[in-house]
């Protein structure tokens, strides 16, 4: 029998919905209402899409496009268990600068995020960002690479686990002994400092990745704890996910620590939730996945909700687990990272 599958949802914070309410995603109301929708619905979590480029003759997203790091909070605030993963490129971030946002949300959603991990940008990006001519053009992998190493060292390494003591009675809010400043000298990155922030319920946020080329499923096989995988059919998916499985063990991890979620921009069309449930179903008998990320506009993923969840969970499909706990424990680990994953195990 299918074991219980792992459901996200795939959204852009730009004007995805009818016309009529073209302007609704420039409304909190409708970010907070879309969290509660996909939480009854038994969602595991959000992935908040994101693109910094604006269209060009080579492609690029089109524009406009909200932060997605700013709505986070107002959907944590109305949710008590939907994981959050946000879009970040290490092509276009500083490390400690992400790494603190990373963290500030990871406290304040008491352990729900994620971070969807790109590694490469589009021209336009780069020139809208003032990085025009100093970014290589594809997926920069070694960066990537190297951006990871410096924010496990800043989440895992610079405050040791009980280094804050808050104690009121001297004044001491954390012992300074216990304190590190990472210090990294590196091809694409020179830095000293302290992590800014406190150790957060994940420290390192969940890490999920979406590059395909060979050298982006080498990057997941060592990094991703989940991936993201589009295909046309479960065949292809299935190929890619194998790829990416038998490399994890060159990198200390095994094949299963690596969730897989497979990208559906569509669903069987005027169906029955019975037919939709038996499509899930067949891809992930077929795909080798543990679930699936829902690229829908916001009214078929409440549709999807309302309708096939309830189905899902009558062939238990879904788990009815709906405690508070961290976004890693629901793809299979525990609040921290593992100790066989290589951002345990960064050192100088
Ligand atoms: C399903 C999927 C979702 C993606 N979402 C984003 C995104 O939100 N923002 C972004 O900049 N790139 C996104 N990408 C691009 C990849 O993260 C990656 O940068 C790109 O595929 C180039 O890497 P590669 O050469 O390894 O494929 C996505 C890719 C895939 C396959």
């Amino acid at each position: 029998m299918t074991q219980p599958f792992r459901l996200t949802a795939l959204v852009s914070a730009s004007p995805l919905l009818p016309p009529a309410q073209a302007g609704a995603y420039l409304d909190l109301a409708t970010w907070a209402r879309l969290a509660s929708t996909l939480e009854r619905g038994r969602f595991d979590a959000l992935i908040l899409a994101d693109h910094q480029s604006t269209p060009s003759s080579e492609g690029g997203a089109p524009v406009p496009r909200l932060d997605p790091f700013m709505l986070v909070t107002a959907m944590a605030h109305v949710t008590r268990h939907l994981g959050f993963a946000v879009t970040a490129s290490t092509a276009l971030e500083i490390p400690a600068v992400l790494a603190r946002r990373l963290s500030t949300l990871d406290h304040l959603t008491d352990g729900r995020i994620g971070w969807s991990i790109v590694a490469g940008h589009a021209d336009t990006e780069a020139e809208a960002r003032g990085q025009g001519s100093g970014l290589a053009r594809a997926a920069d992998y070694d960066r990537a690479d190297e951006f990871l190493h410096v924010a496990y060292r800043l989440w895992q390494d610079s405050w040791e686990d009980g280094s804050v003591v808050r104690d009121r009675a001297s004044g001491v809010f954390a012992d300074a002994t216990k304190v590190h400043s990472i210090s990294h000298h590196g091809a694409h990155f020179d830095l000293e400092t302290v992590h800014l922030t406190e150790p957060s319920p994940q420290r390192t946020p969940l890490l999920l990745h979406a590059g395909a080329s060979p050298e982006g499923r080498r990057f997941a096989a060592r990094h991703a704890e989940a991936v993201l995988v589009a295909g046309d059919s479960p065949v292809d998916v299935a190929t890619q996910v194998r790829d990416i499985r038998t490399q994890a063990p060159s990198f200390g991890r095994a094949p299963q620590d690596i969730s897989a979620l497979a990208i559906l921009a569509s669903l069987p069309a005027n169906a029955s939730p019975a037919r939709v449930a038996d499509h899930l179903e067949g891809w992930i008998e077929d795909a080798d996945v543990d679930g699936f990320a829902l690229a829908l506009p916001p009214d078929a993923l409440a549709d999807f909700a309302g309708h096939v969840v309830p189905e899902l969970l009558r062939r238990r499909l879904l788990g009815a687990d709906d405690t508070e706990l961290a976004l890693r424990t629901r793809f299979g680990g525990t609040a921290r990272l593992k100790q066989s994953h290589t951002g345990s195990r960064a050192v100088a």
